[in-house]
């Protein structure tokens, strides 16, 4: 990950003041492509929707960019054409420190919250951390059942809603001072959500949506489209449910421990989007991946297996695609197969923005072997923009919409990408309706560290 609006590892999710593969792309501005990384940031790029906006609180709830944050951002890059190249702060975990430890797949139920934790020494934490032995006891455990054959339509009524959590126990909380996201609006007790009008617009996304088809945009770059839902259809289970399960998993992951944050650049500016990581921490800051987060100390909760689970249908999937039209080929050569151990969400408000950048803090090993990125968008739609080079001229654009997987590995591991906008009410009704989804939307990106 490697924005050139920042975040980053080695990185790229770039920064204005990272490693040397990390850079910071406005929106607009060119790069030489064999250095950049992720970026961030959101288009605080300059770009006309951002410039000069006043936008303290969103209809999220969710602070914003306060003008002079904003600012600060257009300034510095609208005033460093050239990205600055910085000495490199990243320090890489030695994931072997966790190898036959057993497995982090924990969600939060059983990973203790910051709070009681003590604090890594510096060396600690720029090292080898050690595992919790809260994280050793191996085994998914989710809040709820989120495997695709347990959904029930009627479970939907209660997804999302703030105090009907009967039978989970008590998460330790997000400590981070500041906002604490909640990506679903709280219902009022006694609220109908499904109505037969619902489920007929419902039918209407639907069969709009099983129109359009996935596609191979480029080698090692597949979109598949309606991935999600699709995978709920071939179960006859109702048309949306998988997207709220994942929406209720990613709400009540964000309130707990290692929850949602707004991310900062290394100079203080935030980033345009609220984050979160499971299996491994992705810090903007310091551009490291490591076991905590440094804000809070907190450890990430761990993927959820059904999370797991939908990564490999989806690769399976475009396995499937790459050999139908490409029957000579070997789809693993083009798209390798991925166990994924880290997940950046990003909740992206109305006036989301992510910059370009290369997605390149992961390991070596990982990168060589060109082991794809998966990502999985729910809500409303984007305007997801990807090309050869960091310049968002010469960058493709495609729309991704609620349901949609994108996977790029192999050729196309090193792509450039970013959010340039998201485009407003356009998440299915029965989504929001259901489940209370605020407006934005929800991006999962699955790697292998
Ligand atoms: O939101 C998206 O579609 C892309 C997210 C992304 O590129 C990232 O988190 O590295
Ligand atoms: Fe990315």
């Amino acid at each position: 990950m490697n924005h050139p609006r920042q975040r980053g590892g080695k990185s790229n999710r770039g920064r204005p003041g990272g490693s040397p593969n990390t850079q910071w792309v406005p929106c607009n501005k060119k790069v030489d492509t064999s250095s950049t990384s992720r970026d961030n940031s959101s288009c605080t790029d300059g770009s006309p929707e951002n410039v000069g906006r006043k936008v303290s609180e969103d209809s999220t709830g969710n602070e914003q960019l306060s003008n002079s944050e904003r600012h600060q951002h257009i300034g510095e890059l609208t005033a460093n054409s050239v990205p600055e190249v910085h000495q490199d702060r990243f320090s890489m975990v030695d994931p072997s420190a966790r190898k036959g430890q057993g497995s982090c797949s924990n969600s939060w139920v059983s990973v203790k919250g910051s709070a009681g934790n003590e604090r890594p020494s510096s060396a600690q934490r720029h090292q080898s951390p050690k595992i919790p032995s809260s994280l050793l006891s191996g085994g998914s455990s989710l809040p709820i059942d989120v495997s695709p054959l347990s959904v029930r339509v009627s479970e939907a009524d209660n997804l999302c809603n703030t105090g009907n959590h009967q039978n989970v126990p008590a998460k330790p909380e997000n400590k981070l001072p500041g906002v604490k996201l909640d990506i679903c609006k709280v219902k009022s007790a006694g609220t109908v959500i499904l109505k037969p009008s619902v489920y007929a617009k419902n039918r209407e996304i639907r069969k709009a949506s099983l129109q359009k088809s996935s596609e191979i945009l480029r080698p090692g770059m597949v979109l598949l489209k309606n991935h999600i839902n699709h995978a709920d259809q071939v179960q006859s289970l109702s048309f949306l449910a998988i997207q709220m399960k994942i929406i209720k998993v990613c709400r009540d992951l964000g309130l707990g421990a290692g929850g949602f944050y707004k991310p900062c650049f290394e100079n203080g500016g935030k980033m345009n989007l609220q984050m979160m990581c499971l299996g491994m921490n992705w810090d903007p800051e310091r551009k490291v991946y490591d076991y905590r987060r440094s804000v809070d100390d907190a450890i990430p909760p761990g993927i959820p297996d059904e999370f797991k689970q939908i990564v490999k249908r989806a690769v399976t999937e475009s396995h499937a695609l790459i050999k139908e039209k490409h029957k000579k080929c070997n789809p693993e050569d083009v798209i390798p197969s991925m166990q994924p151990d880290m997940c950046i969400i990003n909740f992206y408000s109305k006036t989301g923005t992510l910059g370009l950048h290369q997605d390149k803090d992961e390991t070596k090993e990982s990168l060589d072997k060109g082991l794809p990125v998966v990502s999985i968008s729910i809500g409303d739609s984007a305007e997801f923009l990807y090309g050869e080079h960091g310049d968002v001229e010469g960058a493709n654009k495609v729309i991704l919409e609620s349901g949609d997987v994108l996977i790029f590995g192999g050729k196309s591991r090193h792509i450039f990408h970013g959010v340039k906008s998201i485009l407003p009410d356009t998440a299915p009704k029965a989504l929001v309706a259901e489940a209370n989804l605020r407006p934005g939307r929800l991006n999962l990106t699955f790697r292998k560290y």
